[in-house]
Formats: C-alpha cells, structure tokens, sequence
C-alpha cells in the first residue's frame, strides 16, 4: 500500500485500530492531536494501540468510551481499510472501520478539540502522513 515505505528490520511494528465515526449528516469525526504528544496538532480518526492479546475491535470500544464517553457495539464496527505507514521509530499498521451506529452522546473527554466534517472538507484538516491514502476511500464510501 502506498505510504508503506522502505523496509527496515529494526523498527517494530504498531498495531493501532482506528474509527471513522458518521453521523446522519455522513460527517466524520476527527480529534486534534493534543500539545506535547509527538504530531501535536493534527486531526486524526479515534482509535488507539491495540495491547497485547486485544481484538482491534475491543481496542476500539475501550478507546471509544474512553476518548468519546460513548458505547459501541462490535457488531456496529465495519472494516473498511488499512494503512500501513514507515514512520520512524515504528511501522504502524492501522485497521480503519466505519461506525454510523453507537450509543450516548460524542463527547471530547480527554479535552481534545474534536470536529464533524463533510467528506469534501476532508483536505481541510492536516493528517498524520499515515492517514492520507484512507481519505479518497472514505470519500468513495460516503
Ligand atoms: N488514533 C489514531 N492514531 C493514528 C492515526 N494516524 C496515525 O498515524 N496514528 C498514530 O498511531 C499512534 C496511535 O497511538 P495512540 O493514539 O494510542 O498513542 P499516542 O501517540 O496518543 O500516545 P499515548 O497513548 O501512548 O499517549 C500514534 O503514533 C499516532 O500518531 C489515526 O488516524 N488515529
């Protein structure tokens, strides 16, 4: 996949799942990186690593309640597609799933600046490197 970039034996890999959340508007959820973590400031899908002998899927409802405050149903997470992206210290390989169905209200529990936005606004908002190839198939779904 596009992004993967050159090999490198050392570096381990990282397993994060990550959500496109849409609502009825087909909007998508995206949460700023916060001050002090490393690619501060840009918006990214939710989600987080996935621990060791964790389904990506139960990643993603821990983080979800976590981050959001709102539950989500394992049968409500449809994958879509994946990145897999060299960045320095690590590989990350990204699950991402779409989800139009959870219960409660989204809410930014971990002070993160959150936004809905319209798939054609996508290239409005920076992305960690990592992320851009998922967005033309984001866009094709909605
Ligand atoms: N959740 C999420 N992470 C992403 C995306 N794109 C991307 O490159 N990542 C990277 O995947 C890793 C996600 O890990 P994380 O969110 O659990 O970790 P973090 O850096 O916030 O650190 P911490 O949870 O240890 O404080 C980070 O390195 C993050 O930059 C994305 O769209 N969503």
């Amino acid at each position: 996949m596009a992004g993967a970039g050159p090999s490198s034996p050392g570096r381990p890999l990282l397993l994060v799942a990550a959500v496109a959340l849409i609502d009825v508007d087909g909007r998508v959820l995206l949460a700023r990186r916060p001050e002090g973590k490393p690619m501060a400031g840009l918006w990214e899908f939710p989600g987080g690593k996935v621990e060791t002998g964790e389904r990506p899927e139960d990643a993603l409802i821990r983080e979800l309640a976590e981050e959001l405050g709102i539950q989500v149903h394992d049968s409500c997470l449809a994958p879509l597609t994946f990145a897999s992206h060299g960045y320095e210290a690590f590989h990350l390989l990204m699950p991402l799933y779409v989800c139009r169905r959870w219960n409660g209200e989204v809410r930014a529990l971990e002070g993160q600046e959150l936004a809905w936005v319209r798939p054609l606004r996508l290239g409005d908002y920076p992305m960690p490197p990592a992320d851009i190839p998922l967005i033309p198939m984001l866009r094709d779904l909605l």
